[in-house]
C-alpha cells in the first residue's frame, strides 16, 4: 500500500468527519489526517497518494481554509504522485453549484503532473450541475449530508473499496 496522506477543509466538521471515515477505511492513521487550515502544503510532498477533500460554500465556491494550500499545492511538482478527491455539499439547496469545489480543485491541480483516481459514476446523485462533473464522470466522492446522509457510509465504502484496487 502506498503512503497515504488525507488533507480536508470544513468549516462545520462535516467534512472533517468524512475524511476521518475514509481513514479508517483505508486504515490511514489519525496523524495522516491533515486539516488544510493548519497544514503547510510541503507536508503533501511526504505522501505518494493525496486524498483532498473540500465543501462547497458561497455560490461554488472552495471551502475557506483551501485557498492558501490549493496555491501552494498547484505550484508543486506532484509527478509520480496520484490525487483522489472528496468533497461534501448539498445538492436540494445548491443543486447547481453541488460540490463545485472538487471540480475546482481538480482544474487548479491539472498542471502538476499529478494523475487523478476515484472517479464516481453520477447515477446515483440528483443535481443540476456540478463541475465535479467532466466528460460524465465525477471526479471524486460527492457526499451530501444534509440530504442523502442515510447513503453516505455505502458511498465510503464502495469508493474507498474501488480506490485500493487503484492504488
Ligand atoms: C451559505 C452556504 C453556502 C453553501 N453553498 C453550497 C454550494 O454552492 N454547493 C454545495 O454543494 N453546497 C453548498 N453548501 C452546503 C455545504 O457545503 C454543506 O453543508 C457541507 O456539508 C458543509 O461541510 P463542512 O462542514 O465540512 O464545511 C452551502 C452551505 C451554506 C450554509
Amino acid at each position: 500500500m502506498k503512503k497515504i496522506g488525507i488533507f480536508y477543509g470544513s468549516t462545520t466538521g462535516t467534512t472533517e468527519s468524512v475524511a476521518e471515515q475514509i481513514a479508517s477505511h483505508l486504515g490511514v492513521g489519525s496523524s495522516e489526517v491533515y486539516n488544510v487550515g493548519n497544514t503547510d502544503a510541503k507536508v503533501a510532498e511526504e505522501y505518494e497518494l493525496l486524498i483532498l477533500g473540500s465543501s462547497t460554500w458561497g455560490s461554488g465556491e472552495l471551502q475557506d481554509d483551501w485557498y492558501d494550500f490549493l496555491e501552494q499545492l498547484a505550484g508543486k511538482n506532484l509527478s509520480g504522485k496520484k490525487i483522489a478527491l472528496f468533497g461534501c455539499g448539498d445538492a436540494m439547496s445548491f443543486g447547481s453549484t453541488f460540490c463545485d469545489a472538487v471540480g475546482i480543485i481538480y482544474e487548479k491541480l491539472q498542471g502538476t503532473g499529478a494523475t487523478f483516481i476515484g472517479t464516481v459514476d453520477p447515477s446515483d446523485y440528483t443535481y443540476d450541475a456540478s463541475t465535479a462533473e467532466i466528460d460524465g464522470q465525477l471526479v471524486g466522492l460527492l457526499i451530501d449530508e444534509n440530504n442523502e446522509a442515510d447513503k453516505t457510509e455505502l458511498r465510503i465504502q464502495n469508493w474507498t473499496d474501488a480506490l485500493k484496487k487503484e492504488i
